[in-house]
């Protein structure tokens, strides 16, 4: 006879409203509930002091405020694990350094390349409109320009492809230019929670081919396209080809999976996040990562209860993150 949970455990999350209702699903809390943890909701309007003993803080909220009350909470119970840091949180949300430390970490592989795709900052409006400015920066269209700021804000995810100085020219700083990568329109999801890890296949923004490079002009604005083919119910004759390369899209090999999720993890020191991978079509041993996001929506996951509960589980039994 198995012996029931003796103990209950009680992990508190803060989340915004729109997280609570994508992420914390009824069939994750009675799940959780059976394995002996209690997921409670923390009361934003009340001091989280107030709300008693957690054995675990789960969030994605990054006020002020917040980091204070979190502070508070640690000196008052040491032994609280608190997933994660807020200050090892902050690397993710500026696009420059949150790929900095894709190029600090080294993965054991036989033949394959992990790195990042080449990029600019500019910082200042004067630079945009200054053609010689732009050329001696050396950069090669068509790119992506990526708001600085990743941090969840309205902006942070308005992106657009530029084909030339004329697109340049209407873009808002802080901004980052990146060289856009053919990767065949998949892109893979790697989904870390501590110690578990699971990789999946989206749609992805298609291949430029090169005769269309060299006529395009301006920019083209683009929002969430790896999340459109989960939302996205409509079909048409692109649609399904964009799913049909989604389907025969080889995954990357477990190794280069599991080394670049391990050695992300240990590199960042945090334990909720997602890494967006591209394989270049000109060269299929080169794997760029594009993005890396914090608590992303693990709920898409085919096997997210189970999946975030051994994680929680984890947590609650080791007390370490
Ligand atoms: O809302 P979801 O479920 O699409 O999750 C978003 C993530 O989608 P993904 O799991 O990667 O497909 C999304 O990932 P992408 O940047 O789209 O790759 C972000 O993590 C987003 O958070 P934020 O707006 O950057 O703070 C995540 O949004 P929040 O739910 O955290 O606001
Ligand atoms: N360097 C790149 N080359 C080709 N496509 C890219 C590149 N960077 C981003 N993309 C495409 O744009 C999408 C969004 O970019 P990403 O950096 O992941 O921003 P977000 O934080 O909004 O998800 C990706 O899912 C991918 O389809
Ligand atoms: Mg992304
Ligand atoms: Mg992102």
């Amino acid at each position: 006879m198995s012996k029931p949970e003796s103990h209950r455990y009680c992990v508190g999350y803060a989340l915004e409203p729109k997280k609570v209702h994508s992420v914390i699903l009824e069939s994750l809390v009675d799940h959780a509930n059976q394995r002996g943890i209690d997921l409670i909701q923390i009361d934003r309007t009340r001091s989280l002091i107030e709300q008693g003993r957690f054995d675990c803080i789960i969030h994605k909220l990054y006020s002020e405020d917040w980091k204070k009350q979190l502070d508070e909470f640690s000196s008052t119970y040491p032994e609280a694990v608190i997933i994660d840091r807020p200050q090892l949180i902050e690397r993710l949300h500026n696009r420059v350094s949150m790929l900095e430390v894709v190029n600090q970490i080294s993965i054991p592989l036989e033949n394959d390349t992990v790195g990042s795709p080449k990029q600019w900052v500019i910082k200042e409006s004067k630079t945009l409109d200054d053609a010689n400015a732009i050329e001696e920066l050396g950069l090669i269209f068509p790119l992506i320009a990526k708001p600085l700021e990743a941090n969840g804000g309205p902006n942070s995810h308005n992106l657009c492809l530029v084909f030339d100085q004329s697109g340049i020219k209407k873009l808002s700083i802080p901004v980052v230019l990146q060289e856009f990568v053919n990767h065949g329109g998949v892109i893979f999801k790697i989904y870390v929670a501590g110690q578990h890890i699971t990789c999946v296949k989206r749609k992805s923004l298609p291949d430029i081919p090169e005769e269309k490079q060299k006529t395009m002009t301006g920019k083209l604005p683009f929002s969430r396209v790896s999340s459109l083919a989960v939302r996205n119910d409509s079909h048409n004759e692109e649609d399904d080809t964009a799913q049909n390369n989604v389907e025969k899209a080889e995954m990357p090999p477990d190794s280069l999976i599991e080394g670049l999720a391990k050695s992300l993890k240990e590199a960042m020191g945090l334990n909720l996040f997602n890494v967006d991978l591209i394989r270049d079509a000109s060269d299929p041993t080169r794997y760029l990562v594009i993005d890396v996001n914090y608590f992303p929506g693990y709920a898409k996951l085919p096997n997210y209860v189970p999946f975030f509960t051994n994680f929680l589980w984890d947590i609650v039994h080791s007390k370490t993150a």
